[in-house]
């Protein structure tokens, strides 16, 4: 017998005893009924329903306010009363928004349908080390193969910077010269980031890349995250420099990166030693610091990184093939004229 799914429901604001259900549309388009009405597909509280043009379908009331409980419920459509929806359907394929239908007509509350518990906290390894150390590499790999979400504080910040948003030249400037983006602008991202992916229901497992890369980044995160947040672990990715300079220059012929050259990487360096150091050592002194020697071979890197997460991974999967290309076990699939 399959797992049945959970499905868990997050309902604030206001409006509260008039919801009676949940839909959400298909992507189906709307179909003819043997009797000529016309009807859109759904999901009603996550069994497949009707959604009748005429607005005449009759529903049972699935969503309520126990007093006793102090506690929103969920009915499915067999009546009982459950905190969480089960079926073994697979998800509907529209995640995100539901309509909320209601009796009266106070406003409505918000109501989101989540894959994971959202009250549980994301689980989050840090993951810090030289510019060019291997961090992303051996973190794409843990996506692929153990389950972890990636994210890379750089990535999110030149994705930022793309987008050309009131940041981009800030942004720019503080690249360029391998110096820290104030903590606001990166641990917004990051936030915003990890938020897209739980409420999108997804693993609450987290690497963040090349974050905190200072005390000051330290004490933003906590602002944010609260400080009374648990420590999270710290993988630190040990390389040494002439190593650094060797990867950096190899990934320059393929990165498009303004910041993958020698003269950047030096600045970066410098950047790395004075200001991240320091709070590698803060998380030492807390015994949160796993070491990592990223000098060695990528498999045997890979190995004390798959170890290292070990604790938390919710899967381990055979290497797909873009990991045997990550780590270097097989070439990388020759490119068409179209890049891709
Ligand atoms: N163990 C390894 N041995 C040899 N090359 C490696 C190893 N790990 C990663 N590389 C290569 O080194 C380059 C830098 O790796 P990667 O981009 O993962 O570093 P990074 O730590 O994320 O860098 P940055 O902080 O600058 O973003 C890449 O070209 C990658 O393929
Ligand atoms: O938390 C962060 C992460 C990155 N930066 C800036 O981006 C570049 C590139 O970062 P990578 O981790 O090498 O992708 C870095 O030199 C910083 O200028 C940051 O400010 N804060």
């Amino acid at each position: 017998m399959s797992t049945p799914n959970s499905w868990f429901v997050s309902v604030s604001g206001s409006g509260l005893p008039e919801v009676d259900g949940l839909y959400v549309p298909s992507q189906e388009p709307p179909k003819e009924s043997e009797s000529g009405t016309m009807s859109t597909l759904g999901y009603w509280n996550g069994k497949l329903a009707w959604d009748r043009a005429d607005g005449k379908s009759l529903r049972n009331p699935a969503l309520s306010y126990s007093n006793s409980y102090k506690a929103w419920r969920l009915c499915r459509l067999d009546g009982h009363l459950a905190y969480t929806i089960e079926n073994s359907d697979p998800l509907p394929d529209t995640p995100g928004t539901w309509d909320v239908y209601r009796k009266g007509v106070a406003p409505a509350p918000c109501i989101s349908v989540l894959a994971s518990d959202p009250r549980l906290a994301p689980n989050v390894v840090f993951v810090l080390g030289g510019p060019g150390a291997g961090k992303g590499t051996m973190c794409e790999v843990a996506m692929n193969q153990l389950g972890w979400r990636h994210l890379s504080a750089g990535d999110l910040l030149r994705a930022e910077r793309k987008a050309g948003g009131a940041d981009a030249a800030l942004i720019e400037e503080y690249i360029e010269a391998g110096k820290i983006v104030p903590v606001t602008i990166t641990v917004g991202l990051i936030k915003k980031a990890m938020n897209a992916i739980i409420e999108a229901g997804g693993a609450p497992n987290f690497l963040v890349d090349g974050f905190p890369r200072s005390l000051e980044n330290w004490s933003g995160w906590r602002e944010v995250f609260g400080a009374a947040a648990a420590v999270p672990t710290m993988l630190f990715f040990e390389c040494p420099l002439p190593v650094l300079e060797q990867r950096i220059l190899g990934r320059a012929k393929y990165s498009g990166r303004s910041d993958d050259n020698v003269e950047s990487l030096r600045k970066r360096f410098v950047t790395y030693k004075e200001e991240t150091m320091p709070i590698v050592d803060v998380f030492r002194k807390e015994g949160k610091v796993v070491d990592v020697d990223s000098s060695r071979d990528r498999q045997d890197v890979w190995a004390l990184v798959k170890e290292a997460l070990k604790p938390w991974s919710t899967k381990d999967e055979p290497l797909t093939e873009r990991s045997e290309c990550l780590l270097g076990m097989r070439p990388w699939p020759k490119r068409n004229k179209d890049g891709e």
